[in-house]
C-alpha cells in the first residue's frame, strides 16, 4: 500500500512489457558499452610513465573510437525508445477515444469538451512518457548501477563503501517532495482542463462575444484561466526542480568525497592514481542512475494524477446493450409507464403512448417540457429509463442497436456538420448510389442552394457548416437521414430555419419515402403536418388527437395556437 503510485504504474504498463522487453537489448547494449572507457582510462594513465609516445596514441585513438561506438549505440538506442513512447502515446490516445465512445451519453455530458480534449490529447501523452519506458529504465539504471558497483568495488572496496552509503540520501529527499509533487501534479491537470474548455468556448462563441462587444471581458477570462494554469504549472516545476536539484547536490558531493578521502588512500599508497581517476571518472556510472531513477520517480508521481484521470474515464461503465435481435421494419411503438430522470430531476413522468407505422405524430409543448428527451429515449440515447418500450410487441432492448438506429433517425436542429465536402455530410461513412443521393438532394430541396455552391458536392462545407446558413445546414442534416431511408424519422425542430415554403415541399417528398415521421415544432404550420397531435406538459402527455380535435377539446392547445403559434 505503501508506494501506490508505483503499483498503479506498474500495472497499467504491463500491457506494454512486451515492447519493453524487444528494447532491453539495444539499451543493456547503451548501459555496459561505456563501462570501458574508464578500464582504459586507468590503464593509460597507470601507462602514461612509459614515455612511449605510441602507446599515448594508441590510447588516444582507443578512447576516440569508444566514443564514437557509444555515440552511435546511444543515438540508435534513444531513437527506438523515443519512437516507443510516440507509438505508445498513439495507441493511449485511440484507446481511450475509444472507450469514450462506448460511454453513455449521460455519462459522457458530466464532462466539459475540453476537459476530455485533454484527457484524450494531453494525459495520455504524459502517461505515455511513462509507461512505455517504466520497465526498461528500471532494469537498465539497476543494471548499471549494479555493474558499475561491480567495478568501483574492484578498483577500490574503499570508496565504493563511501560512494554507496550515500544512495539512501536520495531515497529520503524523494519522500521529502512526494505530497508536494501529487498535490501540484493534480492542480496543474485541472487547471489545464479549465484552460482547454475555455479556449474551445471562447473560439465557438465567437461570433456571439463580437455581437455583444464582450471580446475584452472573455479575453481577460481567458487571460485568468491561463495565469491560473501556468502558476499551477510554475509549482509543479518548482517542486519537480527542487527534488532534483536536491538530489543533483547529494550526487555532487559523492565526487568530492571520492577526491577528499581517494587522495588520502594514494597518498598512503592504498591505491594508484589511475585507479583513483578511473573512479572518479566512474563516478558518472553511478550518478547516471540514480538520477534516471530519480527522473522516472518523478514521471511516476507526476503520472499517478494523470493515470488517475484517464482511469476514471476507464472505469465509467459502457453503455451496455445486449440486444440481438435484428430489426427489419417498424410495425409500432408502444411507450408503456415511461419516466426518465437527469440526476435526480425527473422530466418524464409515467408516460404512455402508441405510434403506429404510417401515420405522422407531432409533439408539441411548452419549451422544457421534456419533448426532446421523451423523444431521445426511441434511439436509445438514454437507457436508464423506467417502464418499457415496445418495439413490433418486443422490448426495445433486445434488439440489435445498429439495427435499432438503421430504423430510427433521429435529426435534431443543430445536428453535427463535418468539416468535409456535402457529399460526405451526407454519406456520412456510408457509400449511396448516384440515384440515392439524386433523390435525397432534391428531396431534401438541396438543389435549390447547390448552384450557389462553388464544387458543387465537393464543396467543403467548413467547420461545422459555417460556410452555410442555418437553414442550408438543416436540409443538409436531413438529406444524411432520408438517404438512409429509416422506417421512422424524428425531426425535432431540424425545419425551423427553413422558409415554410420549402419546409412544406420538403415535408411532402420525404413523406413519400419514409413510413412514421414524428415531429417536434413550435410552428403551427409544421405541427398541422401531422395527423396525430400530442401535447406534453411538465413531462405528461396532457392530450391527443388532430389539430380539429385538439382546437375543440383542448383548452392548452387552443390557447397556445392563439398565443404563439398562429399566425
Ligand atoms: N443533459 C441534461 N441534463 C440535465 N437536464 C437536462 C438535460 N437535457 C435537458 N434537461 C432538462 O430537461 C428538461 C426537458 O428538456 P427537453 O430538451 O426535453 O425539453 P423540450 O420540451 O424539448 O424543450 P424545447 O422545446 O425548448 O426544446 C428541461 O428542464 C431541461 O433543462
Amino acid at each position: 500500500m505503501k508506494n501506490k503510485s508505483f503499483a498503479n504504474i506498474f500495472k497499467y504498463s504491463k500491457k506494454y512489457i512486451k515492447i519493453q522487453f524487444f528494447l532491453l537489448i539495444p539499451t543493456v547494449i547503451a548501459v555496459l558499452f561505456p563501462l570501458i572507457r574508464p578500464i582504459v582510462i586507468k590503464q593509460f594513465i597507470d601507462n602514461i610513465l612509459n614515455k612511449d609516445i605510441k602507446i599515448i596514441l594508441s590510447y588516444v585513438f582507443l578512447l576516440l573510437g569508444i566514443v564514437v561506438v557509444e555515440r552511435l549505440i546511444n543515438f540508435f538506442s534513444n531513437n527506438l525508445l523515443y519512437k516507443t513512447i510516440n507509438n505508445i502515446s498513439s495507441k493511449e490516445k485511440v484507446s481511450l477515444f475509444k472507450k469514450i465512445f462506448k460511454l453513455s451519453l449521460k455519462d459522457l455530458k458530466k464532462y466539459t469538451s475540453g476537459d476530455i480534449l485533454s484527457r484524450v490529447l494531453q494525459d495520455t501523452d504524459e502517461l505515455s512518457q511513462t509507461i512505455s519506458i517504466v520497465y526498461l529504465v528500471i532494469f537498465a539504471n539497476i543494471l548499471q548501477l549494479i555493474s558499475a558497483a561491480f567495478l568501483l568495488f574492484s578498483f577500490s572496496y574503499k570508496l565504493a563503501i563511501i560512494a554507496y552509503s550515500t544512495l539512501p540520501l536520495f531515497y529520503i529527499t524523494s519522500k521529502l517532495f512526494d505530497k508536494k509533487i501529487k498535490n501540484s501534479s493534480i492542480n496543474e491537470r485541472k487547471t489545464n482542463s479549465v484552460l482547454i474548455e475555455s479556449f474551445r468556448e471562447k473560439l465557438s462563441g465567437f461570433k456571439t462575444i463580437i455581437g455583444f462587444s464582450k471580446k475584452d471581458h472573455f479575453l481577460n477570462q481567458f487571460e485568468d484561466d491561463s495565469i491560473k494554469d501556468k502558476n499551477a504549472k510554475n509549482k509543479l516545476i518548482f517542486y519537480t526542480r527542487a527534488q532534483d536539484e536536491f538530489i543533483s547536490f547529494i550526487y555532487n558531493l559523492i565526487p568530492i568525497l571520492i577526491l577528499g578521502i581517494g587522495g588520502l588512500l594514494v597518498q598512503r599508497k592504498e591505491i594508484s592514481l589511475g585507479t583513483l581517476i578511473a573512479f572518479y571518472s566512474y563516478i558518472g556510472w553511478l550518478n547516471h542512475p540514480i538520477q534516471m531513477l530519480s527522473n522516472i520517480v518523478i514521471s511516476v508521481k507526476k503520472s499517478k494524477e494523470t493515470l488517475k484521470r484517464i482511469e476514471e474515464i476507464y472505469n465509467l461503465p459502457e453503455d451496455e446493450h445486449n440486444g440481438n435481435d435484428l430489426l427489419e421494419s417498424i410495425k409500432n411503438i408502444e411507450l408503456k409507464n415511461i419516466s426518465f430522470s437527469y440526476e435526480d430531476k425527473e422530466i418524464i413522468k409515467n408516460i404512455n403512448l402508441n405510434i403506429v407505422s404510417n401515420n405522422k405524430y407531432s409533439i408539441v409543448g411548452e419549451s422544457g417540457s421534456g419533448k426532446s428527451t421523451l423523444l431521445n429515449l426511441l434511439p436509445l440515447f438514454y437507457k436508464d429509463f423506467s417502464g418499457n418500450i415496445f418495439i413490433n410487441n418486443k422490448n426495445i432492448k433486445e434488439y440489435d442497436i445498429n439495427s435499432l438506429h438503421k430504423k430510427i433517425l433521429y435529426v435534431s436542429q443543430n445536428e453535427f456538420i463535418l468539416n468535409d465536402t456535402l457529399k460526405e455530410n451526407i454519406f456520412f461513412g456510408d457509400t449511396f448510389s448516384e440515384k440515392d443521393i439524386k433523390k435525397a438532394i432534391e428531396y431534401s430541396c438541396i438543389n435549390d442552394f447547390l448552384p450557389e455552391l462553388e464544387d458543387g458536392m465537393k464543396t467543403v462545407l467548413g467547420e461545422n457548416g459555417s460556410n452555410l446558413s442555418d437553414g442550408q445546414k438543416q436540409r443538409i442534416t436531413i438529406a444524411r437521414a432520408i438517404i438512409r431511408k429509416p422506417d421512422l424519422l424524428i425531426l425535432d425542430e431540424s425545419t425551423n430555419a427553413i422558409d415554410s415554403k420549402t419546409e412544406e415541399k420538403i415535408f411532402d417528398s420525404i413523406s413519400k419515402i419514409i413510413p412514421t415521421i414524428i415531429i417536434i415544432s413550435h410552428r403551427l404550420s409544421t405541427i398541422k403536418k401531422a395527423e396525430n397531435i400530442i401535447i406534453i406538459n411538465d413531462g405528461k402527455v396532457l392530450s391527443k388527437g388532430s389539430h380539429k380535435d385538439l382546437l375543440e377539446n383542448c383548452k392548452e392547445y387552443s390557447r397556445n395556437i392563439e398565443s404563439q403559434l398562429l399566425h
